[in-house]
């Protein structure tokens, strides 16, 4: 394959629910975001880098993009309140600085285990439909809960748990993002495209590629950690 695709990583969450900054916590000695970085920087499937960060980090984002040498970083810019607003900064700065940009790849920068073959999957399942997610079947049985009682149980054959990246042609979700539905609160980049009757396709990505979100989650990083370095 010889396309290739520019990167938004997504860094400028407060991590409520980590307690602290989750994206500077170390995974067996290096931190979370650089594991990210590493995977983008090395991948000849990815041509540029978006790091979007909050105002606080915007020079430590900085200095580590120099001393890491993630050269394919074109700019660092400030998050906004939401991940969506973070995601529309990120989409600006590509306008701004890629003209003719094609492909686009969406990704939490809390997800450091994502992997090049997931990269590779993603851009191949979004130049057939224009718009493809990472996910994977879910294992539990879910409950759809009213004021703690169940309203419903929907068929598991049918219930993915969604990751990133989240794959777009780049004037497609770049449009989305300034479409008035984008000002609805939602939690993935695919919400939107589904709101505008966009059809988004998912694609195989890893019970590995955990998203790093509660203290829990640090326990299965290093767990992975360890299982890569043997
Ligand atoms: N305003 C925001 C919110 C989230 N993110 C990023 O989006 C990814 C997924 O978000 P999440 O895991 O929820 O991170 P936080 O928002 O930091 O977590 P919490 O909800 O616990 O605060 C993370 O890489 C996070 O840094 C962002 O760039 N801008
Ligand atoms: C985009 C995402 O990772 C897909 O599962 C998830 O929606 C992010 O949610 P968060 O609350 O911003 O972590």
């Amino acid at each position: 394959m010889n396309t290739t695709a520019a990167a938004v990583i997504v860094a400028a969450g407060a991590s409520r629910r980590m307690g602290r900054d989750k994206l500077w916590i170390p995974l067996a000695g290096r931190i979370t975001l650089a594991r990210t970085l590493d995977t983008f920087q090395e991948s000849p499937l990815i041509s540029t880098i978006v790091i979007v960060t909050s105002e606080e980090r915007l020079y430590d984002v900085q200095q580590l993009c120099q001393q890491e040498r993630w050269h394919k970083v074109i700019a660092v810019v400030p998050g906004g309140q939401r991940r969506q607003d973070s995601v529309r900064h990120g989409l600006d700065a590509l306008q701004e600085h890629v003209p003719g940009c094609r492909w686009v790849m969406i990704h939490d920068a809390a997800r450091p285990f994502v992997t090049s073959a997931i990269l590779e999957e993603g851009l191949k399942a979004a130049q057939q439909t224009q718009a493809a997610i990472a996910a994977v079947p879910v294992k539990d049985t879910i409950k759809q809960v009213r004021e703690n009682v169940i309203v419903a149980t929907p068929d598991r054959s049918q219930l993915w748990s969604v990751q990133t990246p989240q794959v777009f042609s780049f004037p497609l979700i770049y449009e989305a993002h300034h479409a008035p539905e984008a000002q609805d609160d939602m939690t993935d980049d695919a919400t939107l495209l589904e709101r505008l009757g966009h059809q988004v396709t998912i694609f195989p990505g890893s019970y590995t590629n955990i998203k790093i979100t509660t203290q829990e989650d640090l326990l299965f990083a290093e767990i992975l950690v360890r299982g890569q370095e043997k």
